[in-house]
């Protein structure tokens, strides 16, 4: 049985169209990373998945039941939520734990268990008893992911839990998602800008543009607007395989594209661009090139690679990619 089922989701904010998605499954015992430029929908989705807000058209089914107007509070209790900036109530971290025990209608002998183990595994033992108004920007996001996970949910929720965090608590947050998700039946959704990471502790990812899914990679995106198969960014223009007038976006899979210290000769390749190598970055055995043409482009190659075109930072490079490469979207 799947977490959640979407389908046919719209939500609009006035004119603007925050979320277009057809259909979206996330699947129990995963974690699932939400990636996604700013204003890309995450936090709407994440609203979403809380129930906090409803979609303007479309269905969500919560681990297999159509979720009507309102969550009953057995419902209510699958779901631990951290938004993206949390506030606490007045009082402790302890009192704000209480709190979320007793709306969530916990048996009371369970709350100091409950409470010990969510404070351990944010590592806020020694804090439980300060004023939450006087918490760090840091602790405060760990005492909400304790709130959010105190009453031991099904599902936890997590919009860009690793702002404020600092790299020790970073690590443990990162084993955290990763042992929730674990556990038999649970699930974890968290939102990120960061792709590597992701990359390092999801099981999966969901890529947003512009409130719509899209399995076109997030590196190498651009917006602007199409016409007769050339697509224009307002820095470059770039050939593309498909007319497709109405497409706002394209992406190119970094590993489609050539690197080479002189222009290709006899090629087919209809997109060649000059630009300069800005970084160098090691990523999982393969080595990623940012190249500024205009617009910034990434692109991966092998270290053999590397060490044959004997680049360095600076340098002048070309890029060349099919026009099939490019995915319209
Ligand atoms: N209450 C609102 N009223 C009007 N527009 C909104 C509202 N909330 C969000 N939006 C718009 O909807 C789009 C999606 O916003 P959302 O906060 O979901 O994006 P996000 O991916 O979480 O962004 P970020 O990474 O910056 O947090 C944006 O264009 C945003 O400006």
């Amino acid at each position: 049985m799947s977490a959640y089922q979407l389908n046919d989701i719209e939500v609009r904010y006035g004119q603007t169209k925050a979320l277009d998605i057809s259909s979206l499954e996330l699947a129990t015992n995963q974690s699932t990373a939400l990636l996604g430029e700013n204003g890309a929908g995450k936090s709407t989705l994440m609203h979403l998945l809380a129930f906090i807000q409803k979609p303007n058209a479309g269905q969500i089914h919560l681990q297999g039941e159509a979720v009507k107007d309102t969550l009953s509070s057995q419902q209510r209790q699958k779901i631990g939520f951290v938004s993206q900036q949390p506030y606490l109530l007045t009082g402790s971290i302890r009192d704000n734990l209480k709190l979320a025990l007793k709306l969530q209608h916990i048996p009371r002998h369970l709350h100091q268990p409950f409470i010990d183990e969510a404070l351990t595994i944010v590592n806020l033992t020694d804090l439980s008893d300060q004023d939450a108004a006087t918490l760090s920007g840091g602790e405060l996001k760990r005492a909400a992911i304790a709130r959010a996970i105190v009453y031991q949910p099904d599902i936890l929720l997590l919009d860009e839990p690793f702002s404020h965090l600092d790299q020790r608590h970073i690590h443990q947050l990162e084993k955290t998602i990763q042992l929730f998700a674990q556990k038999s039946g649970k699930t974890v959704v968290f939102s990120t800008h960061d792709r590597l990471q992701a990359m390092a502790i999801a099981d999966n990812s969901v890529n947003l543009v512009s409130g719509r899914v899209t399995s076109a990679p997030l590196l190498n995106l651009y917006h602007g607007h199409c016409h007769q198969q050339q697509f224009n960014t307002g820095q470059i223009v770039v050939h593309v395989a498909e007319n497709k007038p109405e497409a706002r976006h394209i992406a190119i899979d970094p590993r489609e594209i050539i690197i080479s210290d002189q222009p290709l000769e006899h090629t087919s390749m209809l997109n060649r661009f000059q630009g300069r190598l800005i970084q160098i970055a090691e990523e999982t055995g393969h080595i990623r090139l940012l190249v500024d043409c205009g617009e910034r482009f990434h692109a991966i190659i092998t270290p053999t690679s590397l060490n044959k075109l004997a680049l360095q930072l600076g340098d002048t490079v070309w890029l060349s990619f099919k026009a099939s490469a490019v995915s319209v979207f």
